[in-house]
């Protein structure tokens, strides 16, 4: 099972340009969360701070007792192995076919027999689709082919912690779709903690368990997915409805006279009734996951604490999953 991350109050900058500060949230484990937030607002920085390979000035997160900010390089190397990563490119290298790609980190990091990786190579490939494919090279492949096969790399030192930095980057709403259902089976096979950072709303409604949002150097906010799609916050509700008119501009912030100009002219953001799309289920003929219902033990249980237009969503989506849920999700593999 995956495990938690917890992050305490993490302020990080370059030079005199604060990305962010005093960032804090759980990552649950096992539970999938999406990191949203307008271009520019550190959302990669933030992924980068989790595994070490960045160093914020202040704060701590913590990994399995260790703390991946101010721990020795030595025991953040160690808890850095738990992590797998899945960029946006996929990140592979263009001279090697994708069999080689998806064994280099079990031949790098492993002393591991080459049947062993070939069973685990092949295994991986046919979780994201991608079963026959092992000759192809990247560049014979398209954009979505090459996104599972950065997840099918990512999956095979077996991570308890699975990072995705923008996945859906580049693909088209059908790929993207196929793609968001892959994340949940991945999460139900692997029952992975999971940090996905999207701009995508398709991908921020249907997919994730938990959600936050980036803005001016904040957390706006970090919670049940029925929290940020039900806020009221102008931010997020402009964000979360593409609308150009609200606090976030072209160069990701309006300034003062901008915004009380355009205060003026369309009076303060309503946020109108939106329907939250439920949240996808694991393909047909796979299990239950695990993360989905630990989620809703431990929502229910803290419900009372939550705005009161969440809440509502929540036992919404309870009423509907007990009355036979949702339609089941189209079949992925051939995207
Ligand atoms: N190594 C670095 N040195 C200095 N500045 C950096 C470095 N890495 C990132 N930045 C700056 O940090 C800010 C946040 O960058 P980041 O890539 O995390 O944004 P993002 O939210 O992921 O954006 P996008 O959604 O467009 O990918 C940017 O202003 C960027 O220029």
């Amino acid at each position: 099972m995956g495990i938690e991350v917890t992050v305490e109050g993490l302020t990080m900058s370059f030079g005199s340009q604060t990305i962010w500060r005093d960032v804090s949230l759980t990552l649950p484990a096992g539970e999938v969360s999406v990191m949203l937030g307008p271009s520019g607002t550190g959302k990669t920085v933030f992924l980068k701070s989790l595994i070490g390979l960045l160093k914020p000035e202040k704060g701590r997160v913590l990994v399995d007792g260790v703390d991946m900010v101010g721990d020795s390089d030595r025991k953040v190397f160690a808890a850095r192995k738990k992590f797998g990563l899945m960029f946006q490119d996929g990140a592979m290298f263009g001279s090697m076919n994708l069999y080689d790609n998806i064994a280099f980190p079990l031949r790098e990091h492993t002393r591991k027999s080459e049947k062993e990786i070939r069973r685990i190579v092949l295994e991986r490939m046919d979780m994201v689709g991608l079963g026959g494919e092992e000759r192809k090279l990247p560049g014979q492949i398209s954009g979505g082919m090459r996104k599972r096969a950065g997840l099918a790399r990512a999956l095979v030192l077996d991570p308890q912690i699975i990072l995705c930095d923008e996945p859906d980057s580049g693909l088209d709403p059908v790929r993207t779709a196929y793609l968001s259902q892959l994340l949940i089976d991945v999460n139900t096979r692997t029952d992975c903690t999971m940090l996905i950072v999207t701009h995508n709303i398709e991908i921020a409604s249907t997919v994730p368990d938990n959600m936050g949002m980036l803005f001016r150097r904040d957390l706006v906010t970090f919670g049940p997915r029925e929290v940020l799609l039900t806020s009221r916050d102008p931010v997020v509700a402009q964000f979360l409805r593409g609308n150009r008119h609200g606090p976030i501009g072209m160069s990701e912030e309006k300034d003062a006279a901008t915004l009380a100009a355009e205060a003026e002219r369309f009076g303060s953001l309503k946020v109108r009734e939106m329907e939250i799309p439920p949240q996808l289920e694991p393909s047909p003929g796979l299990p239950e996951r695990m993360g989905a219902v630990r989620r809703s033990q431990r929502v229910m249980a803290n419900l009372h604490l939550l705005p009161a237009e969440a809440q509502e969503a929540i036992q919404n989506a309870h009423r509907r999953r007990s009355m036979g849920g949702p339609p089941p999700p189209v079949p992925w593999a051939s995207a």
